[in-house]
């Protein structure tokens, strides 16, 4: 029977999957609340598409439990409800766009009437008589949505969307993403790309080496606060800083510093570096983005904006 579905559409605890002695994923406990869009937010091979196999039971956990929309994952009751684009879409070239979808409906016993009403959803009604291999990655991407949306799923899994595309490609689709989140239905979106993650998402979850690092509302995951300071001098302005918060919490930022520390501070340090002959031209609270708390949890670089 189901559960608890009607708030918790994935829910999954302690769930691990290896191959040989490495863990993928490692006792890894997501929750995936209805209407909200989700980011899984991780580097390359942090075992977040692992994950996504293994809630829609394409493959099995070693260990741990997930339940989707109230059941195990692969339920046939739980499939119908799900729309998924895993791994790039498979169509055949030579087919339009439109009888591409035909044949997915026909397969998963759907009325093909709603063939174009998913067209038209991803923005293709215009180019549904097209073949596929004459639609640009953006586009075949967009296909691949509307083959999950053939069901209208209440919740859509989304691994890495935004993969390969250029800028123009990119923004349609997080528009895309937007609009099936107010149309109701509930988002499951992979990416390495914090900044996608942080203008898309409600929650998150980071995950790095196949374990969870974090995962809460976007603004939480912020966290802390970061100061910019300009002084003159700025290398005394440094030094002293270094002694009052930390020599790991302050950094050189273009011609000014960066400290990472409770903003209720910044008066207190004002004080200070002027009390030193310290000349201070800027001291101001900066947002601290998601990116920095990602490169922060998984300890990775950066480049993949
Ligand atoms: N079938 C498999 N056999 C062996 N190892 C695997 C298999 N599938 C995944 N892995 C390993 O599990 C780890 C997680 O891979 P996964 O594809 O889930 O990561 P990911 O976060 O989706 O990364 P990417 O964004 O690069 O796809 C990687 O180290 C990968 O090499």
């Amino acid at each position: 029977m189901p559960d608890d579905s009607d708030e918790l559409l994935v829910r999954t605890t302690d769930l691990s999957k290896r191959y040989g002695g490495a863990a993928a994923v490692d006792r890894l406990d997501l929750t995936v609340r209805r209407g909200e869009i989700f980011g899984f937010l991780g580097p390359n091979g942090a075992g977040k598409t692992t994950t996504l196999r293994m809630l829609l039971g394409l493959i099995r956990p070693s260990s741990g439990t997930a339940r989707v929309l109230g059941r195990p994952p692969g339920h046939p009751a739980a499939l119908r409800a799900i729309g998924a684009l895993i791994e790039g879409p498979a169509f055949y070239p030579y087919l339009s766009g439109r009888d591409n979808l035909r044949l997915v409906a026909r397969y998963a016993g759907i009325r093909a009437g709603r063939t174009d009403a998913a067209l038209e959803t991803v923005g293709l009604a215009g180019r549904g008589g097209d073949a596929f291999a004459t639609y640009s990655l953006g586009m075949k991407q967009r296909l691949g949505v509307a083959a999950a949306l053939l069901k209208d799923p209440e919740l859509v899994i989304l691994d890495e969307p935004t993969n390969g595309l250029d800028p123009g490609g990119m923004r349609d689709m997080r528009g895309l993403i937007r609009d099936l989140a107010d149309w109701g239905h509930t988002v499951l979106l992979s990416s390495h790309l914090m900044a996608e993650v942080e203008q898309l998402c409600d929650r998150v979850a980071v995950i790095s080496g196949g374990r969870l690092v974090a995962e809460g509302d976007v603004t939480e995951l912020r966290g802390e606060s970061v100061l910019r300071v300009r002084a003159d001098p700025l290398d005394r302005a440094r030094e002293l800083l270094e002694r009052l918060v930390g020599p790991d919490r302050v950094a050189l930022d273009g011609g000014g510093l960066r400290l990472r520390t409770d903003p209720a501070g910044a008066g207190p340090l004002n004080k200070e570096l002027v009390g030193a002959g310290i000349t201070v031209t800027e001291l101001c609270r900066e947002k601290r983005t998601l990116e920095d708390a990602f490169f922060e949890v998984t300890g990775t670089g950066g480049g993949n904006r």
